[in-house]
């Protein structure tokens, strides 16, 4: 956290609050909650003494999504919990809106034009004083990124809608695309990530609308298909074009009207288009609830290329502002909020950040989820080495292509997607899922491999083992480190858990452990028998009847074992078989024989019970008053 809380006084100590927001002047028209809280500057709003806050309580961007310098990605719950758990938050809808797109574009530079409005909306001229400098989320010119991760606004707006419903408001600043140090997947987990969380998502984009702007949107919105497949709902609701420094007004004019021509131009789909084409727009369509645009003017080019621009108004093209004061009011004008909603249901504060950790925790499980299809893959590879060559031909089909295997994972642990961002959608989902890794295959094989030395499948376990773990390290994941611990537990249970199997699976090869049974058996049955014949035969009668009845319950024993065998029912009874015979089998010493029998004895109980109620009833006479 340490690192963290630097750059939180790094961004603290860049951001000078503005010293009176204009409508804090007039001393009249600040939003009605924000009157009874104080003004801009002075906001008390929430408890922040936290140590690892500021202490002075002034609202301030708060990275909630950390990037690391090794491309991971942090969640930082405590901050988020605070924001979004403030009692008079943590039951209210929420309504979330973001600014994604390229980096150095003007999102956060349009953020804080939001912010003026959110304190100042019931004022005419919310958009400030000609003279102030524009402060919030940071911002600034030149050519390197400055935003990273997602920022959210520490404070938390409390809207009265038409409807007279108080919603609360967020605001989200994002990590620019498609910057310098940032890697494709890196951009697409913030994108997606804003997306996902928001309920407005406004996309900006410079000068026009180009073909590569709808395909990244495609790419970035691909887990939204997934999501759809179950739901039949579109699984994001609004998404803004924002064409930033339009040229061409004489074609379409600025704003939202000539915003919505053009784009319906642009996303329109016709026959003798090419398919890939058409492809992205009817993603598109089937991904967003409202899809609008609105086209900007330039702002001038002191704000483009002075670097000692602060924001100024009196330094910004009329034009430009003139636009800003219908675009912002058309975003967040208390009709126009969108509450945030999931699966069709609205979802308070305290239901997004449980959201946010669904994120987190679903690309954990998808790091499990990788490892121990790495492990089964090694595993299984181990066995195809130890068979002959003219097995391979027997192998299933699915071993040579093996990378869009179609397969049906049933529960949310099994999926082994790499990013399956199904999981954070649906948790209890069952579906077909086809981000599938390549030779995700421990299901399918594996029947007909020969019998391997245990001792060398123990050997080879181990250094698979270290591989499985190191991937699940290396895999990029959100939530920190503490988080990840349990998840990497998890995965070192389960992987030991995959081990057993894999020795039981192996150990059904060696044919003399198949025949472990029935040959105890027919040994038990003959020494009962001479036994038998040699106490009658002396004429101690009553040994002779006992050794006959365990001759008779052992061929019976044997009979019941053959027909689970062959019809495959009551398997439980057959397990309790084996395990008999099993310790009869193995025994070293007397004493290791009989552990090994009450082991099988204490483990089968339940068994026992189910097939005797009546005595058990007897055993715990005061439980079962209870249950009653
Ligand atoms: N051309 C142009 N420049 C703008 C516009 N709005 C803001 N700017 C300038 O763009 C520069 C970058 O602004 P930021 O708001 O920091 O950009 P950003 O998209 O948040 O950048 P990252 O945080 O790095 O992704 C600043 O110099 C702004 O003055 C606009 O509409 N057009
Ligand atoms: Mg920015």
């Amino acid at each position: 956290m340490s690192q963290f809380r630097c750059t939180l006084i790094t961004y603290v100590s860049r951001i000078t609050l503005a010293a009176k927001s204009s409508c804090d002047r007039a001393g009249t028209c600040l939003h009605s909650d924000a009157r009874q809280k104080g003004s801009f500057v002075d906001k008390n709003v929430y408890d922040w003494s936290s140590e690892d806050e500021e202490p002075d309580g002034r609202a301030r961007p708060v990275q909630v999504l950390v990037v690391k310098d090794d491309h991971t990605f942090e969640l930082d719950e405590g901050a988020l919990s605070r924001i979004l758990l403030a009692e008079e938050l943590r039951d209210r809808e929420v309504v979330a809106i973001s600014v994604a797109g390229a980096f150095r574009k003007g999102k956060s530079f349009l953020m804080d034009f939001m912010l003026r409005f959110m304190y100042n909306q019931a004022c005419e001229d919310w958009v400030g004083d000609p003279d102030e400098p524009l402060t919030g989320f940071s911002w600034r010119g030149g050519s390197e990124r400055e935003t990273t991760g997602i920022q959210i606004w520490s404070e938390v707006f409390l809207v009265d809608k038409p409807d007279e419903s108080k919603v609360a408001v967020l605001l989200m600043d994002t990590q620019g695309t498609f910057d310098s140090q940032s890697t494709l997947r890196d951009s697409a987990t913030v994108f997606a990530l804003s997306t996902m969380i928001s309920s407005m998502q406004v996309y900006n984009i410079s000068q026009n609308v180009q073909e590569d702007d709808l395909q990244h949107l495609q790419l970035f919105t691909e887990y939204g298909r997934l999501a759809m497949e179950e739901t039949f709902l579109k699984p994001f609701q609004s998404m803004i074009f924002l064409v930033r420094d339009w040229s061409f007004p004489y074609e379409f004019p600025y704003g939202q009207e000539g915003g919505m021509k053009f784009l319906e131009k642009r996303l329109k789909i016709s026959e003798n288009q090419h398919e890939e084409l058409q492809n992205v727009r009817k993603h598109i369509h089937s991904c967003f609830t409202n899809i609008s645009c609105f086209l900007m003017p330039h702002p001038g080019l002191k704000v483009a290329t002075n670097p000692h621009f602060d924001g100024r108004l009196k330094e910004i093209d009329p034009e430009f502002i003139s636009n800003l004061q219908v675009l912002v009011p058309w975003l967040l004008s208390p009709r126009n909020l969108d509450v945030k909603e999931i699966n069709g249901s609205k979802i308070t504060c305290r239901g997004l950040l449980e959201y946010f950790k669904a994120t987190a925790e679903a690309n954990n499980l998808a790091a499990v989820a990788a490892a121990k299809d790495l492990y089964n893959r090694k595993m299984e590879e181990v066995r195809e080495l130890n068979q002959s060559d003219s097995t391979e031909a027997a192998l299933p089909e699915a071993l040579s292509g093996a990378s869009d295997i179609v397969l049906h994972v049933p529960p949310h642990r099994e999926c082994l997607t790499t990013v399956c961002f199904y999981c954070i959608l649906s948790p209890t989902h069952s579906h077909t899922c086809t981000f599938l890794l390549p030779h995700t295959l421990y299901q399918v094989s594996g029947g007909d491999r020969p019998f391997l030395a245990p001792s060398e499948l123990q050997a080879r376990h181990v250094a698979i083992r270290e591989e499985a773990l190191a991937v699940f390290r290396s895999v990029k994941k959100m939530g920190g480190e503490e988080f990840s611990r349990r998840y990497l537990q998890q995965l070192e249970a389960e992987v030991d858990e995959l081990f057993v199997q894999y020795i039981k699976h192996n150990d059904s090869k060696n044919i003399f452990h198949a025949a472990r049974t029935p040959a105890t058996l027919f040994v038990v049955i003959f020494v009962m028998y001479v036994a038998a014949g040699i106490t009658g035969f002396v004429g101690v009668d009553v040994i002779a009847s006992v050794c006959n009845m365990v001759l008779g319950f052992a061929l019976i024993t044997l009979c019941t074992w053959a027909y689970i065998r062959y019809s495959g029912e009551y398997r439980e009874l057959g397990a309790v078989i084996d395990q008999v015979a099993g310790a009869l089998w193995d025994q070293g010493s007397t004493n290791e024989a009989l552990y090994k029998l009450y082991n099988v004895a204490a483990n089968h109980r339940q068994l026992y019970n189910h097939a005797f109620p009546g005595h058990q009833t007897d055993q715990h006479p005061e439980e079962d008053k209870k249950r009653n």
